[in-house]
């Protein structure tokens, strides 16, 4: 479903993932960790083709391949125009993954209900009231049945990250994508958020990469953990495992301070 093959990507002289190789099966949750800094936001806007590999001729450079349902993407030689066929193929791709980030990024004008059709509207080519329709449901699946009509500033924080959720499910991606989702939120908002989240995993089969320092949310939804240090995957297992008996000393002390927290 996923897989990312020797994958290098420098900011300037920073290595920030080093020579990265993980698969991800259909289906799968994985829940990324690790210290600030240490890549795993760039694994996500790497697969929503917001950040690129882009290989040049010193080897130490960026470099490896990406690819998402065996399709390889996000290998861009630098300096090149996108030419249409490939920007056709790139969006293509991206269609397959949709993301939820930590600040809620809706369209602070328009209406909650339009917020979730844009894109199916232009993306996915449905006619508004397919749109309508299928956003509506999933305003429903988020507990917000009764909110089509606001706009997001009349909202809370919850409520938006709640939308955003909907919005991302309305473009029907076969990959979600959550970046420390609940980590703007006042903390007697998470709950909600989550809850609906867990509902999500429980009810579908979408492929899951979480970035989350929710541990007990983690352990609930995930069959894989990766632990992060420096761009390269420092140890990984089932979440029981790496929560209850990991065996790094650097996911030990990334858990103890984390859960110190
Ligand atoms: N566009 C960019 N330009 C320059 N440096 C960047 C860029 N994006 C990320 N970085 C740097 O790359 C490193 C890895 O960032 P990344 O956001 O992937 O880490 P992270 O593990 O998600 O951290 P956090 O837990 O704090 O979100 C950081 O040192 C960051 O400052």
């Amino acid at each position: 479903m996923i897989k990312f093959d020797r994958v290098v990507k420098q900011f300037g002289d920073l290595t920030v993932l080093n020579q990265l190789s993980f698969d991800v099966d259909p289906g799968e949750r994985v829940t990324l960790i690790g210290p600030s800094g240490s890549g795993k936001t760039t694994i996500l806007r790497l697969l929503m083709t917001l950040e690129h590999v882009t290989p040049q001729r010193d080897p130490k450079s960026d470099g490896g391949v990406i690819y998402v349902e065996g399709k390889p993407f996000s290998h861009m030689p630098k300096g090149d125009k996108l030419v249409p066929a490939k920007e056709r193929y790139l969006r293509q791709v991206r269609k397959k993954v949709g993301m939820v980030f930590q600040q809620f990024n809706l369209f602070p004008n328009m209406k909650v209900l339009r917020n979730v059709t844009e894109g199916p509207v232009h993306a996915l080519g449905l006619s508004r009231d397919e749109a309508a329709e299928k956003a509506k449901s999933l305003l429903e699946l988020v507990g917000l049945s009764d909110k089509l009509d606001n706009y997001p500033s009349q909202l809370s924080g919850g409520q938006q990250q709640r939308v955003a959720i909907a919005r991302a499910l309305a473009m029907s991606p076969d990959i979600l994508l959550l970046d420390e989702v609940t980590s703007a939120l006042d903390p007697e908002l998470v709950a909600d958020v989550l809850a609906v989240l867990r509902d999500i995993a429980n009810s579908t089969s979408i492929t899951m990469l979480l970035v989350t320092h929710e541990m007990s949310f983690a352990r609930d939804v995930s069959n894989r953990v990766m632990m992060f240090d420096r761009g390269v995957i420092v140890e990984e297992g089932g979440p029981d495992q790496m929560f209850s008996d990991p065996q790094e000393a650097r996911t030990q002390d990334f858990l103890k301070a984390v859960l110190a927290d």
